[in-house]
């Protein structure tokens, strides 16, 4: 049985680049690794609705924390069964975001820490609980200053006309706040143990060896 181990962090912050590195220097040990990176856009009608309220085209559910907290939710119990048997066949499945991508943003969203709601909770009751998707093993928080992240999104969506900010990444408050939570999440090991990785004074992000595990 393999290893479930999920990169969570800002947008921006570096994520798809952070579990690109990881994978290539576990296979370089000989590891079999896949990867799956949600939202499932263009894979899952639920996560092509969740762009579409992430976009404004799904008139009021836009305003809902929980309508589209539960449409990411429903992306992934849909790939809850892809997830276990790619567990089943590899030593590691490494995810690009995951449930606590859902705690995270839909805390920041009701008000974040200055506002203690249950909505962390809420989403372990119904992603683990109630759908039983798989609870990850480790999660990797890529801990990048907001303004460092806010500032690769703006430049990545300057560069390519198919990736606009959405309503989350162009409020830097929202990003702000969901900081604060993911650091909340990490220090109470939030569904599984967490590793904290922060970018060095270059902003290149060091893979700990002990992170990568025995050559
Ligand atoms: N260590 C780094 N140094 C400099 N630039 C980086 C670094 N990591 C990522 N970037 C750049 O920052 C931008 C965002 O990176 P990436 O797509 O990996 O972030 P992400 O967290 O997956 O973003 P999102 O969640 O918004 O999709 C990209 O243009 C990428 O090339
Ligand atoms: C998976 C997931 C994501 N989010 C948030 C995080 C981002 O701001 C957007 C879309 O994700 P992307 O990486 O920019 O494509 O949605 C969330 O709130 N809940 C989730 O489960």
């Amino acid at each position: 049985m393999g290893r479930l181990i999920v990169v969570e962090g800002l947008d921006g912050s570096g994520k798809a680049t952070l579990t690109a590195s990881l994978a290539r220097k576990w296979g370089e040990q000989g590891r079999t690794v896949a990867r799956l990176a949600f939202p499932r856009y263009g894979m899952s009608v639920h996560a092509d609705l969740v762009k579409d309220a992430l976009y404004g085209r799904l008139g009021d559910l836009s305003e809902s924390v929980y309508g589209p907290a539960l449409l990411f939710a429903l992306d992934r119990q849909g790939a809850a069964e892809d997830i276990e048997a790619a567990l089943a066949e590899n030593d590691i499945v490494l995810l690009d975001r995951y449930i606590s991508s859902n705690a995270a943003y839909g805390s920041a969203r009701l008000g974040g820490p200055a506002h203690p709601n249950d909505f962390a909770q809420w989403v372990a009751d119904l992603e683990v609980d109630r759908f039983e998707i798989p609870r990850p093993d480790l999660q990797i928080l890529l801990d990048v200053p907001v303004l460092l992240a806010a500032a690769r999104a703006r430049g990545r969506a300057a560069g390519d006309n198919n990736r606009a900010l959405d309503s989350f990444e162009s409020d830097s408050a929202l990003q702000a706040r969901t900081a604060a939570m993911y650091a909340e999440l990490a220090a109470g090991q939030y569904l599984s143990p967490w590793r904290i990785l922060k970018p060095e004074a270059d902003g290149s992000v060091a893979i700990p060896a002990d992170l990568l595990g025995p050559a």
